[in-house]
């Protein structure tokens, strides 16, 4: 997951290869709340790990349910059966709409005191619509706060009031969905001496999120007969029965960006969706449709989708969206690209979701050279067909996971541009490792994966300075003297002198090094070799190496795959003037001889190792004169390098002027 303060995109070409989504949301959550209301132990596959999950396990344990992570995608959920929740518990709800609601109407059927918050815009999403339907039903709730919405107090710690289950229980259906749902998942708990009917007021919207809360029902024994979407029937008699395992779905939502980038990018056989296929019990996954009307080429099996571009540009389209309210906002985007203006309608549901997702799209969409037209429930959006049309924007994105991720797609914009979207960490609420699969499928303009250099001396602190940069920007980092020193302890391990009758046989280890970066972790296959490669017999092997030919273009290639999406810091000695001569930014950084004699000192001090001034001062300077003389690549400065001498400047103020120089570089209008 990034959580970088923003994410730089650069500009995408193609899309290919093949992805496997995670777990579905919708399903996620509820199917562990079933899991808590039944019997015995219920093992769920393929759980979604994200955000919204995250709450809802935690609050199933804080009333008192037993959760076991088997693996990564694995939860075991013992249920509360007949057994009264813990009480009282606080719940933190996040803002997962499918946890809050849920547990609402679950809760207030059971004994206990609870109250159930979330974050600050949860408490700007309505809930009132349920918290009517369950006062009707005489269950004891309170707003803690601003009446209509979270956070909410339910208060039966003495006992639950008696149901009023004689009459229908009607509840509102034209501002969400998840209401009803909310009432199907908990009312089984009531139905047991008679049926319990629930009647929807007004227009149901999102109706296939119904559907997947009735399919999931069947899958726990509860049977709920239907007129139409107006009447809701659960027998009496019902009991939850764990099915023993489930498994999720991937999330159809989820899948909407990678249908969008097959059809956007897809060439060959296109992008390949594992997971979630034309049959899934999930409403978005109709969203195939509205992406095959804009020109896809989808074919699809039981669990698999697979999407190639078909009509370039796209062809504009013009649908009622209230059965794919998630996966429209991904249509707003694609229409950049299609032959004409596009009509998304009834959707007012989202200015009520994660932030108003109405006026949120309007805006990014605008940033990015669109003209949109915002109505009270539809979005017009004129495509931007030619590339002088396009802006380069910061996409903001409102701690919404969507805007995040259907933003992502206006990479491929012709004019390639890069697109930044700030904090990336949103999609953490139901895709957090969204962008990395992005990454796996995309494919950048050629020379669009940004390279930073930072060549410099040794002891300048041009390590420490790359990696943290690499870390701001969430780019990969290379550290291209580890090469070297990784290179001369596989030689020396493998008994070589580092002398020049031994280069043939060092390129040959060279080219087939074992090399991986983890963070600030150096591995060469198994072994973690961080610490090996800091020894300063190490380092002086790898000088000497350095200035073989053979060895250095044994390393080149190793070192251009390293330029990998969605950018690269490259910290070395010839990173600018040898392997990335085309790079954007080119540091070189220094450090007076005596201030980066004195850093090392500091640096072996802390470590309880002894060492002179002075002779480490000479050390320096006779690596700096045997670097800067040597034939091959020698230290220097590439012409259109920027010098940073940080002698008088801290790590942080260095990591600040480099990053500064970037920005200066990147194409998006100056902040405020
Ligand atoms: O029941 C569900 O799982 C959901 C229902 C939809 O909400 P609304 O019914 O509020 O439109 C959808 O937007 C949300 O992401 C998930
Ligand atoms: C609306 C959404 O979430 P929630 O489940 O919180 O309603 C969403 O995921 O787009």
């Amino acid at each position: 997951m990034y959580t970088t303060d923003f994410l730089d995109l650069p500009a995408l070409r193609l899309a290919g290869g093949s992805v496997r989504l995670p777990g579905s949301k919708s399903i996620s959550n509820r199917v562990l709340l079933l899991a808590a209301l039944s019997e015995g132990t219920t093992e769920v596959h393929d759980l979604l790990a994200s955000d919204d999950t995250a709450v809802m396990l935690d609050a199933l344990a804080a009333i008192g349910c037993t959760v076991e992570h088997v693996d990564a995608r694995t939860v075991r959920i013992t249920g509360l059966g007949a057994r009264a929740p813990r009480s009282p518990a606080k719940l933190f709800l996040g803002n997962a709409g499918t946890a809050m609601r849920p547990l609402t109407a679950a809760l207030a059927l059971m004994l206990g005191d609870f109250t159930l918050s979330g974050v600050p815009r949860m408490h700007e999403r309505p809930i009132g619509d349920l918290v009517d339907a369950l006062r009707q039903l005489g269950c004891a709730i309170d707003y803690l706060g601003q009446p209509g919405y979270p956070p909410l107090s339910i208060a039966q710690g003495g006992g639950v009031p008696p149901l009023q289950l004689a009459a229908p229980i009607q509840v509102r259906g034209d501002v969400s969905s998840q209401f009803l749902t909310a009432l199907l998942m908990a009312l089984p708990l009531a139905a047991r001496e008679q049926d319990v009917v629930i009647e929807v007021v007004g227009e149901l919207i999102s109706k296939p999120y119904i559907e997947i809360t009735l399919a999931l029902l069947a899958r726990f024994g509860i049977a709920v007969q239907r007129q139409g979407w107006q009447r809701f029937t659960i027998a009496a008699g019902s009991r939850y029965r764990s099915p023993g395992s489930i498994h999720v779905e991937a999330d159809a939502s989820s899948a909407s960006y990678f249908i969008a980038l097959g059809a956007l990018a897809g060439s060959g056989d296109g992008v390949r969706i594992e997971g979630v296929g034309l049959d899934s019990i999930q409403g978005d996954i109709r969203f195939v449709d509205a992406a095959r009307a804009m020109g896809a080429q989808v074919d699809g099996g039981d669990n698999w989708l697979q999407v190639r571009r078909g009509s370039w540009p796209l062809k504009a389209i013009a649908l009622d969206c209230n059965h794919i309210p998630d996966a429209a906002m991904t249509l707003a985007v694609m229409a950049l690209y299609a032959d004409g203006p596009s009509l998304l309608t009834n959707i007012a549901s989202w200015r009520v979701k994660e932030t108003d997702r109405l006026a949120a799209m309007a805006c990014e969409l605008r940033k990015l050279g669109a003209t949109v037209e915002e109505g009270a429930d539809f979005l017009r959006v004129d495509p931007l067909p030619a590339a002088a049309d396009w802006r380069a924007a910061r996409i903001h994105t409102y701690d919404d996971h969507r805007i995040a991720m259907c933003f992502s797609l206006a990479a491929f914009n012709p004019a390639r541009l890069p697109v930044r979207i700030e904090d990336p960490r949103c999609v953490a609420k139901t895709f957090p490792d969204y962008f990395e699969a992005l990454f796996s499928v995309a494919q950048a303009q050629s020379g669009a994966v940004p390279v930073i250099c930072i060549d410099g001396p040794t002891a300048s602190g041009k390590g420490t300075v790359a990696s943290l940069v690499a870390q701001r920007l969430g780019y990969a980092f290379l550290d291209s003297g580890a090469l070297y020193r990784a290179t001369a302890l596989a030689a020396a391990r493998a008994g070589l002198v580092m002398e020049p009758g031994n280069e043939a046989a060092i390129a040959v280890i060279a080219r087939q090094l074992p090399i991986r970066f983890d963070g600030e972790r150096i591995w060469l296959a198994d072994e973690d070799v961080s610490e090996a490669l800091r020894l300063e017999a190490t380092g002086a092997d790898a000088s000497r190496i350095s200035a073989m030919a053979t060895v250095r273009t044994a390393l080149l290639d190793l070192q251009h795959g390293f330029a990998r999406l969605p950018g690269l810091v490259a910290d070395g000695r010839d990173m600018g003037t040898v392997i990335f001569p085309t790079a954007p930014l080119k540091v070189f950084m220094t450090a007076s001889a005596a201030c980066r004699a004195e850093r090392r000192h500091k640096q072996l001090i802390s470590k309880g190792i002894d060492a002179k001034i002075d002779s480490l001062r000479a050390d320096l300077e006779a690596r700096d004169a045997r670097d800067q003389s040597r034939a091959v690549a020698p230290l220097k400065p590439a012409q259109d390098a920027l010098l940073l001498d940080n002698s008088t400047l801290t790590i942080e103020e260095t990591v600040a002027q480099v990053l500064a120089w970037w920005q200066e570089r990147q194409p998006f209008a100056p902040v405020g």
